[in-house]
């Protein structure tokens, strides 16, 4: 079975190219390591980049993985060709766009765009954040699916993930000790959900908070803590409505935990989401929580 090893960039494609760089890196907290006529690569750790925007709203989404070797990575386009999926061997010009020197992409179920990739660059030089927010690493997506059931059976039967917990039907998938590095929101489109950036401590997402409503950003949900993962969070909208987070504090399985962990079933409900009473304006997270309301008035 496929073995990712860790996840590793999400491109998007945007209209906004400017601004997108400017948000990641006035507001966001993020490096421009390089920037051309067609994308902008950026960083919150010490990889080559884990943000590229792209020209073009049309070229969607992509979320890439790292295999820990091109013979991994041959073994597990061959396991998704055999179970009927359809995989793209990326040209010279795709991997060197990627800074890898090797890819395979393909589709999840809903249609999200997965890259697969070999030996991606390494970078002697340290991130240097345009802005102190305390980011520490790139850490995970949310992923809109809209069969949240199949979606799961894709990831963890064929990609490798295991469930670490569940809201409703949402899955937060692990592929490491790390809680979670894809969680699988249910929604109307395919498409990347949220980028999420680990930071410091509590004091850099309280601080950031402060910061971030004095510069008008759209507060999308908390400060709060997730009950699933225990992270301290705080969500936000950037350009072309895409939401990101810092969190910290996020659970780490050690090997004997991820062995003999249990996913736990929270219900849809705000403080699934939250412990600390914050309610989100994140659409996928609202309807979580009218669905349940829903579902529970039509019992008995
Ligand atoms: O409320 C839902 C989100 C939970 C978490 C978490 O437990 O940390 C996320 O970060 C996520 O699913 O993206
Ligand atoms: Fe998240």
């Amino acid at each position: 079975m496929t073995d990712l090893h860790d996840i590793r960039y999400v491109r998007i494609g945007t209209d906004r190219l400017d601004e997108s760089v400017e948000f990641a890196t006035r507001i966001l907290g993020l490096e421009l390591v390089e920037r051309n006529s067609q994308a902008a690569y950026l960083r919150g750790d010490d990889r080559d980049h884990n943000v590229c925007y792209v020209k073009g709203a049309g070229t969607g989404h992509v979320v890439g993985f790292e295999m820990a070797s091109s013979g991994l990575l041959d073994l597990a386009a061959t396991e998704l060709e055999q179970a009927g999926y359809r995989v793209r061997h990326g040209s010279a010009a795709q991997c060197e766009q990627r800074r890898v020197m090797d890819m395979v992409q393909f589709e999840d179920p809903t249609g999200n765009c997965i890259e697969l990739v070999a030996r991606p660059a390494a970078s002697g030089v340290r991130y240097f954040p345009s802005r102190d927010a305390g980011i520490t690493s790139f850490s995970h997506v949310g992923l809109r699916t809209t069969d949240a059931a199949t979606d799961e059976t894709f990831w963890t039967q064929q990609l490798g993930a295991k469930v670490s917990d569940w809201i409703g039907d949402a899955a937060l998938l692990r592929i490491d000790g790390v809680h979670h590095k894809v969680a699988l929101f249910t929604s109307q489109v395919a498409g990347v959900h949220h980028v999420n950036f680990q930071v410091r401590e509590v004091d850099d997402i309280m601080r950031s908070w402060y910061w971030l409503c004095e510069q008008g950003v759209r507060i999308a949900f908390g400060p709060g803590r997730h009950a699933t993962s225990g992270a301290r969070f705080l969500y936000f909208y950037g350009p072309d409505d895409m939401i990101y987070e810092y969190s910290c504090g996020v659970r780490i399985f050690t090997e004997e935990e991820e062995r003999v962990h249990v996913p736990r079933q929270f219900p849809r409900e705000a403080t699934s989401y939250c412990t600390w009473g914050s309610k989100p304006d994140i659409a996928e997270f609202r309807a979580a929580e009218a669905a349940a309301a829903g579902d529970a008035s039509n019992v008995g």
